[in-house]
This record gives structure tokens, C-alpha cells and sequence, in this order.
């Protein structure tokens, strides 16, 4: 039976003009890696410092191992949440955030965190406050990988890291928690780049969730379609627009459902080409959909999400 690390149930979160979390019901399943995407300002933090108890909700409810965790240190210190903006004290060098970690996390591996700090070359002398953009990203994930936290939040981690060290991150998270499975939920705008690391999605627009699904299943039902305008839309009239690009005479759609043979002849006998979608142009469809497809993508996945996240 699948077990839920993370449960919510009509989670919201209002601030003074933004509702930043709306309605939010979802379960996360335990030692899955969940992708957390949406457009700036979708909620994305707002739900992991929800979860995490480090903010409280206007209203509904969190759970996490089946308790609530809002000033309960068993559970929080079950949890590691490493944010894109993580602060340290003025004079914290490298030794003192891994000393502070090393005393905080209960599971926390030295071994890990040595081998990450020579890979992404963390240098020692300067206090942490005067680290590059890369470095204090490098830092949280040393942090967050050592951990080895049964539930570890990584918000937008990549910021200012070099191509090398993004593919160092992506390995190492990989390698470890095929080691040591847990529950990993991060939020990124590098789809294409970390879509491989990702077996599930949740996608978030304007503090709702539009989707909560598992990669492939998200990926096989929903298909691109391209070529000439016209016949692009004589093609999509009777389908499931989630988004439609148009340059010139050309254009391009989303279509939200799995693709048959008879699309295939159709857009064959059309002069259209179907093709795979991939994450980053799904995630793309649901939230930045042009305005007259976008009421298309919500009012058509919302309702299905609503039994899916809730079951
Ligand atoms: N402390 C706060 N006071 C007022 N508004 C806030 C506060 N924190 C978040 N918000 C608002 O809530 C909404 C969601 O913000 P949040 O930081 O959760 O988005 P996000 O998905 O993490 O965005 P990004 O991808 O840009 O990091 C935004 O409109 C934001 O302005």
C-alpha cells in the first residue's frame, strides 16, 4: 500500500491582497521525488513553509506522518527544507552551518557532506554571508542532501550554480536516494533540465493545483500538434485545447489527451505533425496558456485533479 508522507486538506494561506495558497488538498506519497512547478508567485514556497510549520495557514490542514506539525520538533526535525534564500548567521563560516546541521538533522551523514563540499569546492575561509550566489545554493544542498531528512525540500536549489555543478547536484541526488530512498519535493523553473529526476508533479497556478500526477502519466496523456493555422484549428476544434501558439500562418497546440491512431491519420491526412510533449511545454500549456486556451486548461483538468489529489 502506498504510504503518505505529506497530506493536506483545504490548505490556504492569505496575505494582506494574495492569496498565495487556495483550497489546496493533495497526498504525497513517501520516498517519491516530487517536482513542485508553477509560475512566479504560483505558491510554490508558501506550501513548503506551510508544511514544513515554518508559516501557518489562514485555514485548513497539515499533516505529515499522520500528525500535525506545527510545534511538534519530532517531526519537524524529520524534515530538512532548504530554501532559495537561506539565511546564516554574520559570522558563520562553512564548519559552523555544517556544525549547526550535523547537531540538527538526527540522520545526518559527514561522509556525504565532505564529498559534496570538495565536489562543488565550498571554500572554508570566507563567512557564508560573503559566498557567491552558486556557493550558498552549493551549501544548501550540502546541507540538504547530508541531511538525509525523511522528508527534504529543495526550493529552486540551482540558483547561480554553473552547468557542472547543476549536473554534480543532479547525480548526487540521485545516487543518494536510490541509496537511501525519501520523500524529496522540490521547486524548479529548470524543467528540461531536472525533468529526469522528477516521478511526480505537482503544478501549481495561482495558489491552486492544476495537476498532481506522476510524470509519465502526465507526459502519455496529452500530445503537440503542429502545422499550418487553419488546418490546426480545424484539427483542435472538437479536442482538448490546454494551449495555442500561433507565428504567422503557423501554429502549435497543446492537445490534454492521450494520443490515438486516428489523431495520427487525421493530422497525417491535415499536413499536421504530432509529437511527443515534453514536461517543460505541459507545464507551460497549464500556466501560461494564451488567454483563450487557458480557461480551456483549468476548467477542463481542475475538476479531475480535485478526485485525484483527494484520493
Ligand atoms: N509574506 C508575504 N506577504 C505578502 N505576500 C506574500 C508573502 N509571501 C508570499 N506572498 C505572495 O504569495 C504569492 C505566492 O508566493 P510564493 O513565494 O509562494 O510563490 P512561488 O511559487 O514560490 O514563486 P517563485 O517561483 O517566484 O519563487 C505571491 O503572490 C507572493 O507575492
Amino acid at each position: 500500500m502506498t504510504q503518505i508522507a505529506i497530506e493536506t486538506r483545504g490548505l490556504t494561506r492569505r496575505f494582506k491582497g494574495a492569496t498565495a495558497l487556495d483550497d489546496v488538498s493533495l497526498q504525497i506519497h513517501t520516498n517519491t521525488i516530487t517536482g513542485l512547478l508553477g509560475r512566479n508567485g504560483a505558491g510554490k514556497t508558501t506550501f513548503m513553509s506551510l508544511v514544513t510549520a515554518q508559516d501557518q495557514p489562514s485555514s485548513g490542514t497539515v499533516h505529515v506522518d499522520g500528525q500535525a506539525p506545527f510545534e511538534r520538533a519530532e517531526i519537524i526535525e524529520q524534515m530538512c527544507f532548504i530554501r532559495d534564500n537561506q539565511r546564516y548567521p554574520d559570522d558563520y563560516k562553512l564548519k559552523h552551518a555544517i556544525r549547526a546541521a550535523r547537531i540538527f538533522y538526527p540522520n545526518w551523514d559527514q561522509a556525504v557532506a565532505d564529498r559534496l563540499i570538495e565536489a562543488f569546492r565550498i571554500p572554508s575561509k570566507p563567512v557564508v554571508k560573503k559566498f557567491s550566489r552558486g556557493q550558498l545554493s552549493a551549501l544548501g544542498i550540502v546541507l540538504g542532501l547530508a541531511s538525509r531528512s525523511p522528508i527534504t525540500f529543495f526550493d529552486e536549489p540551482y540558483l547561480g550554480l554553473d552547468a557542472t555543478a547543476r549536473a554534480i547536484f543532479y547525480d548526487e541526488l540521485l545516487r543518494d536516494y536510490a541509496e537511501h530512498p525519501r520523500t524529496i519535493i522540490l521547486s524548479t523553473h529548470l524543467i528540461d533540465e531536472m525533468d529526469r529526476l522528477l516521478e511526480r508533479v505537482i503544478i501549481l497556478e495561482q495558489g491552486r493545483v492544476v495537476r498532481h500526477d506522476e510524470v509519465d502519466t502526465l507526459r502519455g496523456g496529452a500530445f503537440q500538434v503542429a502545422g499550418k493555422a487553419a488546418a490546426l484549428d480545424a484539427f483542435v476544434a472538437d479536442r482538448s485545447v490546454l494551449s495555442r501558439r500561433s507565428v504567422g500562418g503557423l501554429a502549435t497546440a497543446v492537445i490534454g489527451e492521450p494520443v490515438q491512431a486516428q489523431d495520427r491519420a487525421a493530422a497525417e491526412a491535415a499536413g499536421l505533425d504530432i509529437t511527443a510533449v515534453s514536461l517543460q511545454e505541459l507545464v507551460a500549456a497549464y500556466g501560461v496558456g494564451d488567454p483563450e486556451s487557458e480557461s480551456t486548461a483549468t476548467t477542463a483538468l481542475r475538476a479531475p485533479q480535485t478526485e485525484r489529489s483527494a484520493a
